[in-house]
């Protein structure tokens, strides 16, 4: 497990522009060093600014985006298109801008899809396909909730214990109440987890997590050779 690095911003809009230089970076390094990136997104309001940040920056010309495998940490169960979907919101946001291969985007299955509203046989479907590919994960994106979830790994919660790749989450605390999930064991083997928290909402469980100790989501997951805290001013209030 490796100790965690806490980067502060001075604002959101800096930590915004920050961790989307960061990652376009770190995409452009992994594919120096071995032809292709794989990247795990987040949903979450923090994520979505990052991903048109990203999209609007010139630097992000630098990559080629045709060998970025993209995969998702978590998703809201519901129909494909739906508004709240994370798949949704992040090809709005970035996605539908690049000239990306289909075949290496990996959206979690939706609640029409072939496995139909059964989200364990949906979450056992994108288990197979992760599988299948085995992919190298370069970094795991996360947004973390008031409540110290990760993902849709929520406190308390019976899918923490899951040790498949991917659970199907029923009766989550934060709508919607169906999901699906990665699981520690496949966020936890990423080389890179960045933890993307913005606002004082968010400072308890930040410092909950940052303290030691914690049996909080957020506090249970770290990259194989780095885990980055990427927070802003007010969610470092408590530290
Ligand atoms: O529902 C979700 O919420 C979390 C946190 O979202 P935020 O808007 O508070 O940043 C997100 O990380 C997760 O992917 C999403 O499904």
């Amino acid at each position: 497990m490796t100790d965690p690095t806490v980067i502060v911003h001075a604002d959101a809009d800096i930590q915004t522009q920050a961790v989307a230089a960061r990652l376009i970076v770190k995409i452009i390094d992994a594919q120096a060093a071995r032809g292709t990136a794989g990247i795990v997104l987040t949903g979450g309001r923090g994520a979505a600014k990052i991903y048109r940040a990203i999209a609007s920056s010139p630097a992000a010309t630098a990559i080629d985006w045709s060998r970025v495998d993209l995969w998702w940490g978590d998703e809201r169960f519901l129909p494909l298109g739906h508004a709240d979907r994370n798949e949704t919101q992040a090809r709005e946001a970035l996605l539908d801008a690049l000239p990306l291969d289909p075949k290496r985007i990996h959206p979690m299955p939706p609640s029409d899809g072939p496995d139909g509203d059964d989200a364990p046989a949906a979450a056992a479907r994108y288990a197979a396909e992760w599988t299948a590919a085995a992919p190298h994960i370069d970094v795991v994106l996360l947004g973390v909730g008031e409540d110290g979830h990760v993902a849709s790994l929520f406190p308390g919660h019976p899918g923490l214990a899951d040790t498949a790749v991917a659970a199907g989450i029923h009766n989550s605390p934060k709508p919607p109440p169906t999901r699906i999930t990665l699981t520690f064991p496949t966020i936890n083997a990423a080389d890179e987890v960045w933890l993307i928290v913005t606002g004082a909402d968010k400072a308890t469980p930040v410092a909950t997590a940052l303290r030691g100790g914690s049996d909080l989501p957020c506090a249970q997951v770290h990259g194989t050779s780095r885990t980055l805290w990427l927070i802003d001013k007010p969610a470092a209030t408590d530290l």
